[in-house]
């Protein structure tokens, strides 16, 4: 199984905009993500910030064939073997530890780990992350600290999130070491309750199209 696993610049490359949805209620997660992928977002990440996540992940994984569903907020070891037992394709953590690390190596689990800081990047890139999540993008310094990290570091491709919204993702998008951007828009927590699916389609068919 581990084999056939995608790898993380290969996830990065699927589209210019990963969702990073938090779900409350597992029931929801197949309808959302079959929106997300009608509206032509394939890659899902799915927070282990709720109960229900994991739950989520397993339907969308059984479920949802066309979607690639990763973990988020991935925090340590046990949270690596429950997200691939559940059936995430990938982690994401919003930095790294290395007991973290150790483990997704372990699993042979693609990992996406989190960097704020140059020094932070440089670590993660010694120990082999040549792709990494900068977070929390806005915060850390946005598209201002991206292009000055892609200077003496432009072997390193970074999926920002954190703070984005649909009118700037495009702004990150262009930079040269951005491989595509995370963020909560595509899934209004209002939208999700109310089931509106056609709201979420047409937030991931826009969010799509930003790289077209
Ligand atoms: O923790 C935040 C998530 O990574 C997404 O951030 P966002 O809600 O600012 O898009
Ligand atoms: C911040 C983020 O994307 C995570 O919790 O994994």
């Amino acid at each position: 199984m581990t084999q056939s696993r995608m790898t993380v610049a290969e996830i990065l490359a699927l589209g210019p905009v990963i969702p990073v949805v938090t779900v409350g209620d597992a029931r929801g997660a197949v309808p959302l993500a079959r929106a997300l992928v009608e509206g032509g977002v394939r890659v899902i990440e799915v927070t282990l910030r709720t109960p229900a996540a994991l739950d989520a992940i397993r339907r969308i994984a059984a479920e949802v064939p066309e979607a690639v569903v990763g973990a988020g907020t991935v925090l340590g070891a046990d949270q690596v073997e429950a997200a691939l037992e559940a059936g995430a394709a990938f982690l994401v953590s919003p930095g790294a530890t290395e007991a973290l690390v150790a483990a997704a190596r372990r699993a042979a689990a693609p990992l996406l780990p989190g960097a704020a800081t140059v020094s932070e990047a440089m670590r993660l890139l010694e120990a082999g992350f040549a792709c990494q999540k900068f977070f929390p993008a806005a915060a850390a310094g946005g598209t201002a600290a991206l292009a000055a990290i892609g200077a003496p570091l432009p072997q390193i491709r970074f999926c920002p999130t954190g703070g984005i919204s649909a009118a700037d993702a495009g702004s990150y998008l262009r930079l040269p070491n951005v491989a595509c951007v995370g963020g909560s828009w595509l899934t209004p927590a209002e939208a999700v309750a109310a089931g509106d699916w056609g709201r979420v389609r047409a937030l991931a068919q826009a969010a799509a199209a930003l790289r077209a």
